[in-house]
């Protein structure tokens, strides 16, 4: 006998709740809740809020491949239920389920070590990242509102824009729950530094992957500032060089909005920057030792309440922040410009608490 329509619905809803649990009646007996293999291996839960997105679902595709990963959360508003699917099939150890829409938020988070949060609109041309700020202040202040309640002591890395005032929001909701702790809540930079990286390598002629530069500051126009005389391996340029170099790290965000014409921005870069900074995490939280990036975190390194520079990840997140380092008198200027204008970026931030932006 064919199951009704009405039977079909019902388990299609339960469905979309559980995203992957069971397959439409008529196609098979076996369910996933009978099989044998419960998942389970060990390793750290993560949550991608905003999966469904341009850089949530190639991150989600990256932390599915991570070995540190045992459990995969993929949250967003829309089209979880086909992401989830999708990326369920792939061979690899992570157990991976779907959360779709607010009233899913809290499954979602339950339990999460670690939240990555690439959720609200991107840019497009000639547009500012603080031209995104009234929108997506309301979705971050909402996802970390769920974080303070479900998971309270998970790594938190924000990578919605604009970051210089998302992640000062991000500290609020936290301090007004009662449970901020500084050294959680980091800002996503990374995709400066993979970005400084490659144009300094194709400058020398050399492979990126043995360049390291430091970018800090924060993560829009002058406030990002490379440290090209502290480079790794060190490294000397002509004046031409070091402006052709800052100007186009400080720009790469636009040369990447320019070039998608009005399809968004960065994506799949920043999917990889946002996967190599989450496993930075994860090996810190796993008790690895001597893992540094830059993020943009609560800071005493400079006057500013937050601000980018090298940090070590550990057990506790941040859990050293390390000086800016010897500056010459170009990365001097640099940093006066970008101090001006991350105060601004920051109080934006701060006071839009408890407002819709
Ligand atoms: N930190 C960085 O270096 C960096 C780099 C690139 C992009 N970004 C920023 O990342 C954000 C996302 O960019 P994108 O290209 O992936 O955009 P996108 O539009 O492709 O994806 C965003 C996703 O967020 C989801 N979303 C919207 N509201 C949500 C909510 N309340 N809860 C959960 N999910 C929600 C959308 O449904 C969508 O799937 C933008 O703000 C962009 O500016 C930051
Ligand atoms: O430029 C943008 O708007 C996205 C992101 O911040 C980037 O640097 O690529």
């Amino acid at each position: 006998m064919q199951p009704s329509a009405e039977v079909n619905q019902r388990l299609a809803r339960i469905s979309a709740h559980l995203c992957t649990e069971f397959p439409r009646v008529g196609e098979s007996s076996l369910t996933q809740s009978n099989c044998r293999a419960k998942g389970g291996a060990p390793g750290f839960k993560v949550a991608v809020l905003g999966a469904a997105g341009g850089i949530g679902q190639s991150l989600s595709l990256l932390m599915k491949i991570n070995p540190l990963v045992s459990v995969l959360h993929l949250y967003d508003v829309v089209n979880t239920p086909g992401v989830t699917a999708d990326i369920s099939h792939m061979d690899t150890g992570a157990v991976v389920r779907g959360f779709l829409g607010q009233a899913q938020l809290e499954h979602a988070l339950t339990g999460m070590d670690l939240v990555i949060i690439p959720a609200g609109v991107p840019r497009k041309p000639g547009m500012t990242r603080d031209d995104l700020f009234k929108i997506n202040a309301g979705i971050v202040r909402t996802l970390c509102e769920g974080i303070a309640k479900c998971c309270p002591h998970a790594i938190v890395n924000l990578i919605s824009n604009p970051v210089n005032s998302t992640v000062p929001i991000a500290a609020e909701v936290f301090k007004k729950a009662g449970v901020y702790d500084p050294k959680r809540l980091l800002g996503v930079t990374t995709l400066d530094v993979v970005r400084a990286n490659t144009f300094v390598a194709e400058v020398l002629g050399v492979d990126p992957r043995e360049v390291n530069v430091p970018v800090v500051g924060g993560h829009a126009g002058v406030t990002i500032l490379p440290l090209l005389s502290q480079v790794k391996p060190p490294s000397s340029f002509t004046a031409e060089e070091i402006s052709y170099l800052t100007d186009r790290i400080q720009n790469g965000g636009t040369e990447v909005v320019e070039a998608k014409a009005g399809a968004g921005s960065a994506t799949l870069s920043m999917a990889y920057a946002a996967a190599k900074f989450a496993d930075a995490c994860l090996r810190g939280l796993r008790g690895d030792a001597g893992i540094v990036e830059c993020s943009f975190v609560a800071s005493q390194v400079t006057e500013l309440p937050f601000f980018a520079t090298r940090v070590r990840l550990g057990r506790g997140g941040a859990e050293e922040i390390f000086p800016l380092g010897p500056l010459n008198e170009y990365e001097r200027a640099g940093l006066e410009k970008a101090k001006k204008e991350l105060a601004g970026s920051i109080d934006k931030g701060s006071l839009s608490s408890g407002t819709d932006g």
